[in-house]
């Protein structure tokens, strides 16, 4: 049985293990599921056949999807999934017949430097314009003034030509470099049924937690509140400990918690949220963060059914919840699609973990990614800042592409 952290070693889906903990990525090849959190990494492989879905997120779907693979004997099936930011669209599910698991060395220990070219982006295409991008903030401020929305995530996309297809074997690598506490994935959509070619890649590295599920025992991270760091350690201090304090990035942030909290009480019958965020950093940005945890009251309850009941929180969405995503259909120019969305895996047992599908881009064709990045808005926004948290939120990816 692939057991959790607490045993090293790379586990393989017969239940054997091997020693060492390896990274899963030596022999990872285009069309494979990949995600790793800073814990566990995750590897399937659909060349020798799969069972996917792709249908609205539902507990019949994944159930009907477990049971097919308990039909065909598949040992210890492992679903790996994306749910879109609307999650009454298409969510794109998947068994691979064969996947394998191991903890995280570490460090970046043993991630292997590739040394092939790598592509060099041609042609870069915001959507819309960032001025365009500003006005949307602009028409947010007003709505917040009008004092029907407190809060709203506005995001927009970057489109990225590139010279040659990206290599993910040096692309997952750098990216798992650069998010080693947050949540790494490749996970290709299947969109057409069991054994239909993937329409498409989602990749990136998230650094927002929705749910991880351990039996009954729950964690949830919330992230809201951010701030571009700087490469002087001492100015990078000074915006960490100004972040910890702006009251625009803590109001912001106690949205998003009190909106959690709310729905998990009806959850959990043990919460333990602590009083005020804290600040953790990812290669780019500081953000603040809360770390909840809690028992389920009811132990049957997935890790997905809980991240589906959260979804879209105002880390993704807004304040009220409602009226967020109403604002954001009738102001935003670019489908999120997937981004903003969810992106994990989970047993039959439904422990599982789905974290946020952010800092991330859908590659659609050989030379072809559509970057995105959202912010958080409420009054007291300046859209200039706002374009800039965008554009450095898009950078971790755009870094570690070409
Ligand atoms: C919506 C995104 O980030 C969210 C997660 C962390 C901090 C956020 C913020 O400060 O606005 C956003 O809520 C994104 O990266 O596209």
């Amino acid at each position: 049985m692939e057991s959790g952290a607490e045993t090293s070693g790379k586990h393989h889906q017969d239940g054997t293990s091997s020693p060492g903990t390896p990274w899963l990525l030596d022999e990872f090849q285009t069309g494979d599921f990949f995600f790793a959190s800073p814990t566990r990494q995750y590897r399937g492989w659909a060349k020798n056949g799969l069972l996917s879905a792709y249908q609205p997120v539902s507990n019949d779907l994944v159930k009907s999807l477990f049971d097919q693979a308990a039909q065909r004997g598949v040992e210890n099936p492992l679903m790996f999934g994306l749910i879109p930011f609307d999650a009454s669209g298409n969510a794109s599910l998947a068994i691979p017949l064969h996947w394998e698991a191991a903890d995280i060395p570490g460090g970046d220990a043993g991630i292997k430097q590739t040394k092939g070219t790598r592509p060099t982006i041609v042609k870069r295409t915001p959507v819309p314009a960032p001025e365009q991008y500003g006005d949307m903030v602009r028409k947010a401020l007003v709505l917040f003034a009008q004092g029907e929305l407190k809060k709203v995530v506005l995001s927009r996309a970057m489109d990225v030509e590139l010279d040659s297809p990206p290599d993910y074997t040096q692309l997952l690598p750098d990216l798992l470099k650069r998010n080693s506490h947050g949540y790494t994935f490749a996970i290709p959509i299947w969109d057409q049924g069991t054994g239909a070619p993937p329409g498409g890649v989602m990749v990136g590295a998230s650094p927002e937690l929705l749910v991880r599920r351990v039996g009954d025992r729950i964690y949830v991270n919330p992230l809201a509140g951010s701030i571009g760091r700087n490469s002087d350690p001492e100015k990078d201090q000074s915006l960490k400990a100004g972040l910890a304090c702006s009251e625009k990035d803590l109001r912001e942030h106690s949205y998003v918690v009190a909106d959690i909290e709310r729905i998990l009480r009806d959850y959990c019958d043990e919460l333990d949220v602590p009083a005020g965020p804290s600040v953790i950093g990812t290669d780019t940005l500081w953000h603040l963060s809360t770390y909840i945890s809690g028992r389920l009251r009811d132990p049957s309850v997935t890790a997905l059914e809980l991240s589906c009941a959260l979804h879209p929180t105002p880390a993704i969405c807004g304040h009220p919840t409602s009226t967020a995503f109403k604002h954001i259909q009738e102001l935003e120019t670019v489908e999120r699609g997937y981004y903003a969305g969810l992106v994990g895996w989970q047993h039959a047992n439904g422990d599982g973990e789905w974290a946020l599908a952010l800092r991330c881009a859908l590659h659609s064709s050989s030379k072809q990614l559509r970057l995105y990045a959202g912010a958080g808005t409420v009054a007291g926004s300046d859209p200039e800042s706002e374009i800039k948290e965008t554009a450095t939120k898009m950078e971790t990816f755009m870094r570690a592409i070409s």
